[in-house]
């Protein structure tokens, strides 16, 4: 793999200015997941677009690279170099690889908990680069949750370790897809996110929901462009506790945090029941749909956008975005060119237009 030069250096207010494809970096995930191939593939084929920078273990992303098509150049950015001089103006001839080495080798489709740490390692890295001004935004991979805890660290997810890394008190998970041609974004998002379901209605409470409500009316404010937000709130219980007969929590936590949040101006409303709500009659007028747990709202979401939906972090100091699906192990296990990219592709094109806008917001 070629060095990169370092001696052109990015002009920051020129990048600031939009003048310069934005830069991402993309944690490559799980070694031997679809991670790696269908970052290499979404980096590539968007190259034009974006400036990416696959992190990963150099060596192993290269002859993925070559097996997947030999005509994709990859280039190595030293991380010494990153730190010393910054970020060096590239185009789009290439894709940038920073080189965060595995401990064992890969075996496609079979998980070794000794490479889990290199994957937090990507992580750690992309954050260092959004905090220093390397990366204007970060674009994960999918990793296995269950590695990362058989290395010996807890992880919950993604979602949960940017927040902590970036010391952010509340973050929200927020899934986004356009269901047909021609047809409005479906965004959901999650009050609460990867926790079992017996702890679920403990963990949804007023102010909880305060936290959420006003993070995602902030952020599709500024993030997405979107003026007034339209919020729509499921209920926890079936039938949206039916008055009381099938569960209070609507009663006593939902609508009261409804309330409070209509009192601050957030354009919410609710509780609905889920089995309903998600009917184009409801979300034509609405922007997204707050769900209480994680299957709640996302089945909904990947059954109607599976393979072309984003994972957005909301409420964090920094800009991330990933793939609606998995590891599929099974799939990598069988060889490359049986994963769909239309997921990484659609998280890179969601980064680069929240950057954009963010941008726009400034200026
Ligand atoms: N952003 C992330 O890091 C995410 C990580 N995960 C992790 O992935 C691991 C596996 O999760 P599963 O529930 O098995 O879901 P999965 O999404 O990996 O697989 C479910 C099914 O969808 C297929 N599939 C997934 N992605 C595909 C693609 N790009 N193209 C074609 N087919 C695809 C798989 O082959 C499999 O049949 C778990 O450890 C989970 O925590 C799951 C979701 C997101
Ligand atoms: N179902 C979404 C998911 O599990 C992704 O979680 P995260 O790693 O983005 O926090």
């Amino acid at each position: 793999m070629d060095e990169f030069p370092h001696e052109r250096q990015v002009n920051e207010a020129r990048r600031q200015a939009g003048a310069v494809r934005p830069t991402l970096a993309v944690t490559t995930g799980e070694p031997a997941g679809i991670g790696p191939e269908i970052s290499i593939r979404a980096a590539w084929a968007m190259r034009r677009e974006a400036n990416c920078v696959l992190l990963g273990d150099a060596a192993f992303l290269a002859l993925t690279a070559s097996l997947i098509d030999p005509s994709i150049k990859l280039a190595a950015l030293s991380v010494q170099a990153l730190r010393n001089g910054g970020l060096p103006h590239f185009g789009p001839e290439r894709i940038a690889v920073i080189d965060v080495p595995l401990a064992a080798h890969v075996i496609p489709g079979t998980l070794n908990a000794e490479n889990g740490r290199a994957v937090l390692a990507t992580l750690d890295l992309a954050v260092e680069g959004v905090k220093t001004g390397w990366f204007d935004a970060i674009v994960t991979a999918p990793l296995q949750k269950s590695t990362i805890n058989d290395a010996g660290v807890a992880f919950s997810g993604h979602t949960e370790y940017l927040a902590e890394k970036t010391a952010t008190p509340k973050v929200v998970m927020m899934l986004a897809g356009v269901p047909g041609e021609g047809q409005p974004p479906l965004r959901v998002a999650l009050a609460t996110t990867h926790l079992p379901l017996k702890d679920v209605s403990a963990a949804v409470t007023r102010e909880g929901l305060a936290q959420v409500l006003d993070i995602i009316d902030r952020d599709l404010k500024t993030k997405f462009g979107i003026a007034a937000p339209r919020i729509l709130v499921t209920g926890l219980n079936p039938h949206a506790g039916e008055n009381g007969y099938l569960g209070r929590e609507e009663i006593d936590t939902i609508a009261p945090a409804i309330e409070a949040a209509q009192a601050r101006g957030i354009g919410c409303s609710g509780p609905y029941p889920a089995d309903t709500l998600f009917q184009p009659r409801y979300l034509k007028d609405a922007d997204c749909v707050l769900a209480m747990y994680h299957d709640q709202g996302l089945p909904v979401l990947k059954y109607a956008t599976f393979g072309r939906g984003v994972n957005i972090t909301l409420g964090l100091p920094l800009t991330r975005t990933s793939v609606d699906h998995g590891t599929a192990l099974d799939l990598a296990g069988q060889g490359l060119g049986l994963a769909d990219c239309g997921s990484m592709e659609a998280a890179i094109s969601s980064a680069l237009h929240m950057v954009r806008a963010q941008r726009a917001a400034i200026h």
